[in-house]
């Protein structure tokens, strides 16, 4: 079976490497004349999928803007799991799950085994009740090709009061997850399925990212303030592996199929420049 890492590589050679996130805030809802329901979350969604789904590498569904309408907002989110994929993109479910080792098999059941309604390619998961402890979501993500992006260094401003903390041997808390995520993909090749999650709004922290080995979702452009060109402040020499991530920068410029497109072309040029168009 092929990995995870593989055919995002070949998703970020063939359609460029950005990811683009499905997020319906109900300010987004408002501004395309949608209704704050589930019929104005379907429209939005499918909206999207139209536009993007057969030429954007990655879809990342925002999990939470789904669950608030409850179970059948979650069927909403199912269905555009299902479209996305029929349309030939990776789907990354942002869920940031994280628990207990016996917890986290359920949420690997949820979101990466095939038999389930919200299988997709890969999910973020938090990794503060220690890495190990999400070990079986690496387990069957391996399994079936699946990947996990685990957070290191968040884009919101409260992320390095906890992440940059330093442990006894000295590394930062990020830099330990970075680690145990590094020794994960060891060998991987062309890229490792294990992916970090590290913001394009952090700056230059000194963090070696050197070794990842997998993928490095960086969020936090546009919307939050980064721009493409931040990515070269944060990652260095690692652009490589990046995979830049878009929002509402994205999405303000629907409904309209032609302005999504547009806003996805003018992204990813950005990104190209930045990155390198063999990346
Ligand atoms: O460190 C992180 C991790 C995840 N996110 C998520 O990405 C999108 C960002 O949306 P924008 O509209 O582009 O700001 C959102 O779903 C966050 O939950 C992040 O921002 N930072």
């Amino acid at each position: 079976m092929e990995s995870f890492g593989a055919r995002l590589h070949r998703a970020m050679a063939d359609r460029g490497p950005l990811c683009v996130g499905i997020d319906p805030h109900p300010a987004l809802l408002h501004r395309w004349g949608l209704t704050d329901d589930l019929d104005g979350l379907a429209r939005f969604s499918q909206t999207v999928v139209d536009a993007l789904g057969d030429r954007v590498a990655v879809c990342k569904p925002q999990s939470a803007f789904f669950e608030r309408f409850g179970s059948r907002g979650v069927a909403v989110l199912e269905s555009t799991i299902r479209q996305l994929r029929d349309s030939g993109a990776l789907v990354l479910l942002d869920v940031k799950r994280g628990d207990i080792g016996s917890t986290v098999a359920a949420y690997a059941a949820a979101y990466l085994e095939p038999s389930s309604s919200l299988y997709v390619d890969a999910v973020t998961a938090s990794p503060y009740l220690g890495v190990g402890s999400l070990a079986p979501m690496f387990e069957t993500a391996t399994a079936h090709g699946g990947g996990v992006f685990v957070l290191a260094l968040t884009s919101n401003p409260e992320g390095p009061s906890v992440q940059h903390a330093r442990g006894a041997d000295g590394r930062t808390v990020a830099q330990t997850v970075i680690d145990e995520i590094s020794q994960l993909n060891r060998g991987a090749q062309p890229l490792g399925s294990f992916g970090l999650v590290v913001g394009a709004t952090i700056g230059e922290t000194g963090h070696d990212l050197s070794g990842a080995g997998g993928p490095l979702l960086a969020p936090g452009l546009g919307a939050q303030g980064a721009s493409a060109a931040d990515l070269r402040t944060v990652f260095g020499r690692d652009l490589s592996t990046v995979l830049p991530s878009y929002s509402r920068e994205v999405l303000n410029a629907g409904p309209d199929v032609s302005g999504l497109r547009s806003a996805f072309d003018r992204v990813l040029a950005d990104c190209r420049a930045v990155l390198g168009s063999s990346s």
